[in-house]
């Protein structure tokens, strides 16, 4: 029987479930409550039809951006995942040299299983953000941002989802419950000891306006749903938004992405660059979230799926068939860069 390197990021996902113990592939898979947001990210993509033009000689497309935390070689950056260690031995040193070799900026995870001063120093060519859970004790969230700021990253991502852990049956039922020994996250040492990551519901804007105070690095919001929340977010100085449901990892029951993606990109009205992440699988769903207004967009599982598959090579091959199917989408578009999609080049199709 021949093996045939995976084509697609499903079958990037078949692969890596095959190779993955079935407790961590249900970690990586799963989501909260019945899994309805999970399923409704992918789901709305499938809703929407992309509506070419044509005959505008628009030569070899650029699919290069520019954000306030720099420059990526593509519109599709890698969202923070957890645990990289548990898809692959070099866990996040391999994500980032995948990154690198893409061109795209990586968003280092809080609590990656490699400590982003290695992270950045086995990926000098890498553009790393860092992802930060605000916790309650300042003095050590400011210790995390010193570190994140002196290893190099560029942008800070406070993800603002998460005032409590999303209730996950799957994670529970498919027995994952704690690293294994010898794993942890590297991110939260603190002196001799590793702190645990508190998800605190105490956190609030006035956090948001102490992180500004604390750091000159641009502040992206991760996990604004709510229209009002974006204009709040612009009030508070944030450099650019994240619609995110944390891929349906949080609260269940939450929109899909691209369905509010409209309001908050009318409710910031071009005063901040808008991301988006949940249920990106292919290149013309990037090109659906941009024509809709977004700048670019972040993916989480994709990348988990081809660093277990295949560590740095299969998560880079996910990167660049990523960025591939991008530019011939862009091409079929009549696009000459990203700024040629707009919204009326997207249309519900059922
Ligand atoms: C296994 C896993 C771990 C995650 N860990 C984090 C994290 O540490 N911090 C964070 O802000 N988001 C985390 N997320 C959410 C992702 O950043 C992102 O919002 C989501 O995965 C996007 O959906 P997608 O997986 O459909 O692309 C995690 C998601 C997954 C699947
Ligand atoms: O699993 C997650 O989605 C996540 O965000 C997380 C947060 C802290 C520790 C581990 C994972």
């Amino acid at each position: 029987m021949g093996v045939r390197a995976p084509e697609t990021l499903h079958e990037f996902e078949a692969v890596a479930r095959g190779r993955l113990d079935p407790a961590h592939y249900g970690y990586f898979a799963g989501g909260a409550g019945d899994e309805v947001t999970l399923r409704a990210n992918e789901a709305a993509f499938g809703r929407l039809a992309l509506v070419p033009r044509v005959l505008r000689g628009a030569g070899r497309p650029r699919t290069g951006v520019t954000l306030p935390g720099g420059r990526a070689a593509m519109p599709v950056l890698v969202a923070p995942t957890a645990f990289h260690r548990l898809a692959d031995p070099e866990g996040e040193r391999a994500t980032a040299r995948a990154a690198a070799a893409t061109g795209t900026i990586m968003i280092v995870s809080m609590a990656a299983t490699v400590a982003v001063e290695e992270v950045a120093a086995v990926a000098p060519g890498a553009t790393l953000w860092f992802q930060l859970y605000v916790q309650p004790d300042m003095a050590f969230t400011e210790a995390v941002v010193r570190r994140a700021e002196a290893a190099g990253c560029t942008a800070l991502v406070v993800t603002v989802d998460s005032p409590a852990r999303g209730l996950r049956e799957r994670e529970r039922h498919s027995g994952f419950h704690d690293l294994p020994a010898g794993l942890c996250c590297e991110n939260l040492r603190d002196g001799g000891r590793v702190r645990p990551i508190v998800m605190s519901p105490e956190i609030s804007w006035e956090h948001i306006g102490l992180l500004r105070e604390i750091t000159a690095l641009p502040i992206v919001l991760k996990g604004i749903l709510h229209p009002a929340d974006a204009r709040l977010a612009l009030d508070h100085g944030a450099a650019a938004l994240l619609v995110s449901n944390h891929g349906g990892r949080q609260l269940d029951a939450v929109p899909a992405t691209i369905d509010v993606l409209p309001e908050i990109v009318t409710a910031v009205g071009g005063a901040v660059p808008v991301l988006l992440d949940g249920g990106i699988r292919c290149g013309t769903d990037v090109l659906k979230a941009l024509a809709l207004g977004a700048a670019a967009v972040a993916v989480g599982r994709p990348v988990v799926w081809g660093l277990a598959a295949g560590g740095e090579r299969g998560a880079a091959r996910v990167l660049e068939l990523l960025r591939t199917e991008v530019e011939h989408a862009l091409t079929l578009c009549g696009c000459a860069s990203v700024r040629d999609l707009e919204p009326s080049m997207v249309r519900r199709s059922c």
